[in-house]
């Protein structure tokens, strides 16, 4: 018997496969090489793939300013790669890979293959040569996170995904405009033609616009974002202005469908509403983080604070409630 059966006949094989359906097929994407498509619906939250990575490494020290020592890396993956089976060793060296200069044609492929597709891991670096093939989009449908506990990377749904579309995460952080992007993107040796750099030159503007007004309203509302309520008439003031531009971000990044910085969004209108003692409202954008982060990773510090302040507003918007009756 497979491991897992392809979908969606998987259930025309029940009878003769005992693997569970397998949730995506690896397939040509329209000029970017392979790609990865759902092979069923998802909804937000439901996880694509979960990988442990066949190759792992312990990183060699950083060099400033140029990352890290290339033959030092390529050794330890080297010594690792030697001890896997034929089967693991071809589709490692299947994956794709990118040569930024004449000089790295010479060196071991293997190491360049690493640079290209290697994720941090934890304290480590990881090979994981099925989500390897997931492509790159500046309005991604897919996220992941690293899990020390399980010890895989696993992939997960951010937004609804069709059976048969692509699924698509983030190679790089996304609040720049479409040049700003391209840049980093330049590393890995392609022109993005995702939906997002594909849009003709009005939206692009728009677009660039909200991600830059984005970035900046972060930035702006961090050194804001503590509980401690504000003392002064103009710290009050000050505090309502920010509770209304909270919900101003919160609709920015879902009109960009930026669906990486939801929650990160909410936990803003959260805390900008607890500053006004807007208990019911606070309560709810910090459970709408909650219910988002619990998704990714149930235990991680994020999911904790967003459990902790929901049930902090929910207890403040009760006694309020008792006050008033
Ligand atoms: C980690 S691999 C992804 C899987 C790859 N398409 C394959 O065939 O194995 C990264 C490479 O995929 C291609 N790629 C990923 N996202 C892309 C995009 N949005 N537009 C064009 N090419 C892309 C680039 O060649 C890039 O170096």
């Amino acid at each position: 018997s497979k491991d897992t059966c392809e979908w969606p006949s998987w259930q025309d094989a029940l009878t003769t496969c005992h693997g569970p359906p397998s949730t995506y097929t690896v397939k040509a994407s329209n000029g970017k090489g392979l790609g990865l498509f759902s092979a069923h619906d998802l909804d937000v939250g439901e996880i694509v793939m979960r990988e442990t990575p066949p190759l792992k490494i312990s990183p060699p020290e950083i060099v400033k300013g140029s990352g890290y020592p290339m033959p030092a890396v390529t050794k330890l993956v080297r010594k690792e790669f030697d001890t896997l089976s034929s089967a693991v060793q071809d589709e490692i060296m299947s994956l794709t890979y990118h040569i930024t200069s004449s000089k790295e044609a010479t060196m071991d492929k293997l190491g360049i293959i690493f640079r290209t597709n290697a994720y941090n891991s934890g304290k480590d670096i990881g090979l994981f040569p099925k989500i390897a093939r997931i492509n790159h989009s500046c309005r991604p449908n897919a996220s992941y996170y690293w899990s020390d506990k399980l010890n895989k990377r696993i992939v997960y749904a951010t937004r609804k995904i069709k059976k048969g579309e692509e699924v698509y995460v983030s190679y790089i952080p996304l609040l720049l405009t479409q040049e700003g992007r391209q840049k980093l993107l330049d590393r890995y040796g392609f022109k993005c033609s995702c939906d997002a750099c594909a849009q003709e030159r009005a939206a692009q503007d728009v677009s660039d616009e909200r991600r830059t007004t984005i970035q900046k309203a972060f930035a702006d509302f961090e050194p804001q974002l503590t509980l401690e309520p504000p003392r002064t008439k103009k710290a009050r003031q000050q505090a309502r202005k920010n509770a209304k531009a909270s919900l101003q971000l919160t609709e920015l990044v879902h009109q960009e469908g930026l669906a990486d910085y939801f929650a990160k969004a909410y936990r803003v209108a959260a805390i900008s509403h607890a500053r006004v003692k807007d208990w019911k409202v606070a309560a709810i954008w910090a459970n709408k983080g909650y219910e988002l982060k619990y998704i990714e990773d149930p235990d991680s510090p994020y999911t904790m604070e967003m459990h902790n302040l929901t049930s902090n507003f929910i207890a403040n918007w009760e006694s309020e409630l008792q006050v008033g009756q």
